[in-house]
């Protein structure tokens, strides 16, 4: 599935961070469950790539990435875990060659028109807009579409369900990405029927 599908699929996807490797599935569920096919595992835990693997089997409607992918060593563990997408956040040559050389669906993080431009000349346009709030946010975007109509974003870092809206509205946005839906609170004490009912509620934001 190419990274322009994935991107289409939802409006938005979860970043998650899992600490236990007993949460992936029954969150991964509950996120599936509320509308949201599309799960970004942040490899900032020892249990992500684990959790990658369990919820590829154990819930095969989910499309399932990786997140916080930063050097090649990170991209390799990803694949090999069964990571259908690459999400990093920010982009470095090596990384962009080596997920090109592997036709990996990659989601390479930028925030200034310089970098979305030598990504455009590799042919990629499909990028993350990171960290999204602090970089200047929609009138960013709406600066860069003029330009670069060609670019399609997804905004991740500080989108909410107060904002998401707004980045959905943008011709240039395709989706967004956040944590949101899959608070380290709820996750912790296995509160997924809440989690499952803020995930309904994004899904509708598109
Ligand atoms: O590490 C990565 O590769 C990331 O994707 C970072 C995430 O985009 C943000 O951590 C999500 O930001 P919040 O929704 O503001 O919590």
């Amino acid at each position: 599935m190419s990274i322009e599908t994935i991107m289409n699929t939802s409006p938005v996807i979860p970043v998650m961070v899992i600490d236990k490797v007993e949460n992936a599935v029954p969150l991964a569920k509950a996120l599936v469950g509320g509308g949201l096919k599309v799960l970004e595992i942040t490899l900032r835990t020892d249990a992500a790539l684990e959790s990658i693997r369990e919820i590829k089997a154990a819930v095969p409607e989910a499309i399932v990435g990786a997140g916080t992918v930063i050097n090649t060593a990170t991209l390799d563990q990803a694949l090999a875990a069964g990571s259908e997408f690459i999400v990093t956040p920010g982009t470095t040559p090596g990384l962009v060659d080596a997920a090109l050389s592997n036709g990996v669906q990659l989601l390479p993080g930028v925030n200034t028109p310089t970098e979305a431009m030598t990504l455009l000349e590799k042919g990629i346009s499909a990028l993350k807009f990171f960290p999204a709030e602090a970089a200047g946010g929609v009138p960013m975007l709406k600066s860069i579409g003029g330009p670069l109509p060609q670019i399609s974003f997804c905004p991740t870092g500080g989108v909410n369900p107060n904002n998401a809206r707004e980045y959905l509205a943008l011709k240039n946005v395709a989706c967004v990405g956040g944590s949101w839906m899959a608070p380290a609170n709820l996750v912790a004490e296995g509160k997924w029927e809440e989690i499952q009912h803020l995930a309904a509620e994004a899904a509708t934001l598109g």
